[in-house]
Order: C-alpha cells, then structure tokens, then sequence
C-alpha cells in the first residue's frame, strides 16, 4: 500500500470506528456487529504497525471506548478502568501465552474467567459500605451511577467480615436472558423500540434518571477484580475468593465459571469448554478472559495504553447461518404494531432449528433489500427469535421479486400508518381488528393490570371466539349461564371467574389506567398520570402541554393520550367501565396531613425510594412548602446522592437541618 493511500484509509477507518464506538457506548445502539466492528479495529490496528507515522495518539486504537454522556457527574479513576486486548484466535493465545512466560519471572498460574457481556463498573466500599459506583469511560474517568447501582440485588450495600477499609472493586453488569426477553416484549408490545442485545439495553439501563425503573429491570453482577487491597492476597485468584466471602457476588468456581490453571491446555480446556457450554448459561458471554494470577508477575508485565499485558480476551464468533429466505408474515400486536417476521428454510443454529427470523420492522427489511428466495444469513443473540444480520448478495437470482411492506392490516385490511420518528407501523383500528380487541382484553386482564383471578389468555381466547366479548368492558356483562355453557368450564371456574371480576372493582385507579392500554401508557407512566391528575376526568380534560408538564411525560406520550380520548369508542368503554364499578380516582389519600405546616424544603440530589417530584409532592400533601434554594428560611434540606458539594456546604453553615431520604420517612411517620 502506498503512502497516502494508507493515510487515507487509517484517517476514514478512525472517523468510522468513532462513529460507531458512540453509536455503542453512548446510544446503547450499535448498527453494525461486534465481529465486524473488532475486524475495523484490526485493521487499523496493523495499518499503524505498517505506517507508525500515521499512528496518531488520538486514534481509537490507542483509547479506551468511552460511554460519557454527561447525563452524571464525571469521576476521576483512582485506577485507570482499561479494555482488554482480545482475539478470536486460538493461535494468538498460544502467542500470548509464550510471550509472556518470557517476559515474568518464575512460573506462571492462570486465572480463566468468563467474559460477561455487559457493562463495566468500578465500585468503591468505605468502611464497608458502598460509597460510589463509576461506570470506566474512556479509562481515566467514568459516570457517576451510584443510586442506579444501588438497586442491584448482588451488589452489596454492606460488606461483612473482615474487609479492608478502603477499596474498589471491579465488576460486569449485565442483562439476565430472561429479564432482557421480558423486556424487549413489553416494549414491543407499547410499539416501542426493542434494544439490539442484552449488553446495550444493561448499558441503556444503567444510564437511566430514575433509579426505580433501573430497580424494576432486574440487571444481575460478577466481580472480578479487587483494587488497592493486594497487600491481602498473593493472587487475583485468592483475592476474589476473599471478595466472596465479604459479600459479593463471584463467579462460583464449582460451576467453572473462575478456574486457575498452570499451563495453556488448561486454558484451551476451559476455552472448549465454554465455547461448547455458553448457550446453556443464564446471561451472554462473549468470550472467556485469561489473567496472570500472581499479582508480583502482574506488576512486572504492566499495562499498555489501552489494556493490562498480564490478560488477554479470547472471543466466541457469534454463530451464524445462512438460509433461504421464504416468505415474510405480519403479526399484529395489541397496540396494532405491525411486525414482519421471516419464515425460513430450516436451519441448524446454536443447538436448535431455527424456522422464523424477526425483521423488526420496515427500515430493518429496507436495510437489508430482501428479495424472495434470498440466501440470508441469521444470528441467535439474547433473543428468542433470532435475527437476520445479512444477505449474500451474490446468491440473489436477478429476477427475484423485492419483498414489499404491506400497506393494509393482514387482520382488518385498514390503512396503515407511520408516525415519524417511530420505527414501527400500526393498524391504527383499535376498536375493530380482532388481535387488537383481543390483545386488549388480555393486557386489561394481565397480573400488572387489573389481575383478574380466575381469568386467563385462553379464556379470553376462548369467549372472545364465541362472541361473548369484544372489549374489556364486556367482562362485566358476562353472566353465569353464558360461562357454563362454555367448554371446558365447570361450575367452580364460572364462579371464581365472576368473583375475580367482582373484585377487581377494587383495584386502584393507577393500574386500571394501565389496563386500558393506551398507547405508550405503561406501567410507570400511568403512575405518574395518577398521580399528578388524580382522576380519569382530569386526564381527559387535560390539554397537551398540560400532560407534558408531568414529570418524565413526553409529547409522544402526551399525544397519544389526548388522541386516545378523542375517540368516541373509547369514552364509551371508560362509561361502561365506570358503571361496572372500576376506580376512576385515586382513592382519597391517608397520608394528608398538616404535619409538616408552615415548614419549608429544599430537595436535592438523587434518591432510591422517590423520584425528587414524588418528595415534593409528599411534602405539600403533608402541609409543607418547596422552595429552590437554601436561605436562612429554610428549614430542611432533603439530600440525596449526588447533591452538590456547595449546597451542602450552605445548609451547614446556616446550621440548616440536612435529613436523608429515610430521616424524612421518619418525619413524617413519627
Ligand atoms: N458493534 C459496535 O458497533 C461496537 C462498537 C464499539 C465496541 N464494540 C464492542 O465492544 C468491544 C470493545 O469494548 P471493550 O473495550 O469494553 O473491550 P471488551 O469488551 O472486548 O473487553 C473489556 C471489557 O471486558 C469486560 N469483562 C467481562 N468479563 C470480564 C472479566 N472476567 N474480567 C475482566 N473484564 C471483563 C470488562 O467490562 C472490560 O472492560 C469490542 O470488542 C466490540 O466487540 C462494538
Ligand atoms: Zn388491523
């Protein structure tokens, strides 16, 4: 390769590279693979050993991928938070392996972990309390998490034993499989985006304002790394096991997920091991790591900018397929989200036939230009449904036919539509397309909506065939007599079946608000809406802007709400509803008082309980005032994490008292 021509690739690889280190790191998502974005890498890689006049410092290469959002405070590293070298290369590993048993002195002991595919974070304890959780970086500083951290289950809050008193400790957050499915479901089923893969929705997570929703997520740990303790273990090895018994949570080492080795079979067997075991772990993983157990040999080899000498990642390839491309179906979701689905020449993938492939949506069928017959190639990541990632062109026979998105409901054969900026398109017929009336009813019936005892999908599923319903309030009419002329239905289910429904009369007002399903109204949303407006009239009668000013209510949301009681369908259900008995209103609070009478507040910082707005809406229920600023006239200061070093100094020096968020609770408690 010529000069200039090497200088001219080396300067577009780094703009590329950039482009997509912020799509992963600070989107949360990625366009294009982890094994094509490492091939990048690779290659500008051996171009700068080529051409080291062109190695700049600022080229990507030289840098740890960075995830600042400025969204958190930034903390600065008292341990640089590096990357780790890494290889889909067995052959490398063995390079690695005898360069550095060159290089340390005395025999080597090996460390082989997982590589969790998640989110790396460096926690500190004080005297065994956790005081701050910082997310890497770009490897010198990182984000400030600490009361989304908080609301991990494994991460401990307080440590046990015999710790030292001052430590970090490193570990991966990640997206347990079931949790991430789970959650990609709902937000379909809202017609929200789903994430990509399991490490960009922990990422998204973590990077998340409100720490409760982070805490309703369910996002799990490993620790793997103990920093500024090593004068309490000859090892990584041993120092992790320590780690265990102060309370983290480590990776178990019957279940092999840690093992120590002394030679590099020990390694290629804990390699295979894995490679052949990963699909049946509860998470994703990546890869498996190899460090240098001995902390002294640790120090001799040292770090390079960007990742320690003494540990190398050795990379699982995703597994692929390629297939042939059928035909494309359309599903239709509650929300009347139109999702194209592939049907496809069976195949063997990761352990099972795979038959069906998800497109997502139309921009993801553009992408990839499908044609009738295409040979595709399909992946299984986190998901169930695995997912097309490409098409080999050259297979394409030049007559194919170009698959077209649909224009009508397959269901109800109504128009559809496209909102801009939303990815998906919708059967906007809510009333009448019947897996829309029928998802309806089972979202209205669900465990987090109005729970009705007695009342499954396939009951739905089954009175919603014969006719008996067509909507939520339609329950409310069933009578015995139609219940046990049903199949299947005996005298006890007809009963429980009516007395679920005669109890869900008591079911608060935030979770009916929920059950009826309005468009982008989930669980968190419809609590705030509660909340704030306090009844389904004042949510009516609500205007746009009024709706936006909610906390954490967006136009989208703001939207889709005024449009859903524009609808006289809709009213006319609500009517029904009303009548039936359904709460409307939040029930008249208890909590009301005048204790906090003539007091003022100032709130501030982040809290793990309550949103700040719920603090203050806490405090006027209670007689009390917000006011923005620390005076002479304030009485209390509320603080949370996070809260500014000046503020607090203020509410000293006017000898203002400072109450935690649980002093608070007792305030009013007492
Ligand atoms: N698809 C894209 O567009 C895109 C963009 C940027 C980065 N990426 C992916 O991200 C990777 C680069 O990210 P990276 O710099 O974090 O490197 P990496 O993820 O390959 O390796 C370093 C990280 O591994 C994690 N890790 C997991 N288990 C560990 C263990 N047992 N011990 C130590 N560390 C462990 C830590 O978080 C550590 O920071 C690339 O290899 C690429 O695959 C993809
Ligand atoms: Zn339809």
């Amino acid at each position: 390769m010529e000069l200039n021509q090497a200088k001219e690739r080396i300067e577009q690889l780094i703009e590329e590279i950039n482009v997509h280190n912020y799509k992963y790191y600070v989107e949360s998502n990625p366009s294009i693979s982890d094994y094509d974005f490492d091939m990048l890498l690779k290659e500008l890689e051996t171009l700068e050993t080529q051409f080291p006049e062109f190695a700049f410092d600022y080229s990507p290469s030289k840098r740890v991928g960075g995830d600042i959002t400025k969204k958190f405070e930034t903390v600065k590293h008292v341990y640089p938070m590096l990357s780790l070298s890494n290889t889909y290369s067995e052959d490398e590993i063995i390079d690695w392996e005898n360069r550095i048993k060159k290089i340390a002195d005395g025999d080597l002991e090996y460390v082989c972990e997982l590589k969790y595919d998640g989110v790396a974070i460096g926690i500190r304890y004080d005297n065994g309390v956790l005081s701050q959780a910082v997310t890497r970086g770009d490897g010198t500083q990182g984000e400030n998490i600490t009361s989304n951290v908080r609301t991990i289950k494994s991460v401990p809050l307080k440590l046990k034993g015999n710790y030292p008193d001052t430590f970090e400790i490193r570990g991966e957050i990640f997206f347990p499989l079931e949790k991430f499915a789970a959650l990609n479901r709902e937000r379909e089923d809202l017609g929200e985006s789903v994430f990509a893969n399991p490490r960009n929705s922990a990422s998204g997570t973590l990077k998340l304002q409100d720490s409760k929703i982070v805490a309703s997520r369910g996002l799990d740990s490993y620790l793997y790394g103990v920093y500024g303790a090593t004068q309490f273990a000859e090892g990584h090895y041993e120092m992790v096991q320590l780690a265990g018994a102060w309370g983290f949570k480590i990776p178990p080492a019957e279940k092999r997920f840690i093992a120590k080795v002394n030679s590099i079979e020990g390694i290629m067997a804990f390699i295979h091991y894995w490679d052949e075991h990963r699909k049946q772990l509860p998470f994703e993983i990546d890869g498996v790591v190899i460090k240098v157990n001995n902390y002294r040999q640790q120090e001799e080899l040292g770090f390079t900018a960007k990742s320690p000498r003494w540990a190398i990642a050795y990379k699982f390839k995703t597994e692929r397929a390629e297939t042939t491309l059928l035909s494309i179906n359309y599903q239709v979701g509650r929300t009347g989200a139109i999702t194209p689905v592939a049907n496809l020449t069976p195949v063997h993938l990761g352990g099972t036939t795979v038959k069906r492939a998800s497109l997502h949506n139309s921009d993801q069928m553009e992408k990839f230009d499908l044609h009738v017959n295409d040979a595709v190639f399909v992946e299984k990541g986190g998901e169930i449904i695995p997912k097309i990632v490409g098409v080999n062109i050259e297979k394409r026979d030049p007559n194919a036919l170009k698959f077209e998105f649909i224009h009508q409901c397959p269901e109800c054969g109504s128009e559809l539509v496209r909102t801009e900026g939303e990815a998906q398109h919708f059967c906007p017929n809510d009333v009448a397309c019947p897996p829309q009336m029928k998802g309806k009813i089972e979202h209205f019936i669900g465990r987090k909506a109005m729970d009705v005892d007695g009342l499954g999908a396939e009951t739905v599923q089954l009175l919603f065939d014969k006719g008996l319903i067509k909507n939520s309030a339609d329950l409310y009419d069933l009578t015995f007599d139609q219940l046990i002329d049903l199949d299947r239905m005996a005298e006890k289910s007809a009963n429980n079946l009516l007395l679920g429904l005669k109890a869900s009369r008591e079911v608060p007002f935030e979770r009916v608000l929920f059950a009826l399903g309005i468009r982008y109204v989930g669980e968190t949303v419809a609590k705030k809406l509660a909340k704030h407006f306090k009844s389904l009239e004042n949510i009516r009668t609500a205007t746009e802007l009024e709706l936006i000013l909610v906390d954490e209510i967006g136009e989208r949301i703001a939207q889709s709400v005024r449009s859903y009681f524009d609808k006289p369908e809709h009213l006319e259900l609500i009517n029904r509803l009303k009548m039936a008995g359904l709460q409307f209103e939040t029930a008249a609070k208890e909590a009301t008082s005048d204790k906090l009478e003539g007091k003022s507040f100032v709130v501030s910082g982040v809290f793990t309980s309550f949103s700040r707005d719920e603090l203050k809406v806490l405090i006027e229920d209670n007689g009390g005032k917000n006011v923005s600023s620390i005076s002479k006239k304030t009485d209390f200061v509320i603080a949370g994490e996070n809260m500014g070093p000046s503020k607090l100094q203020k509410a000293t020096e006017l000898n203002i008292t400072i109450l935690s968020e649980d002093d608070f609770i007792k305030l009013l408690n007492s």
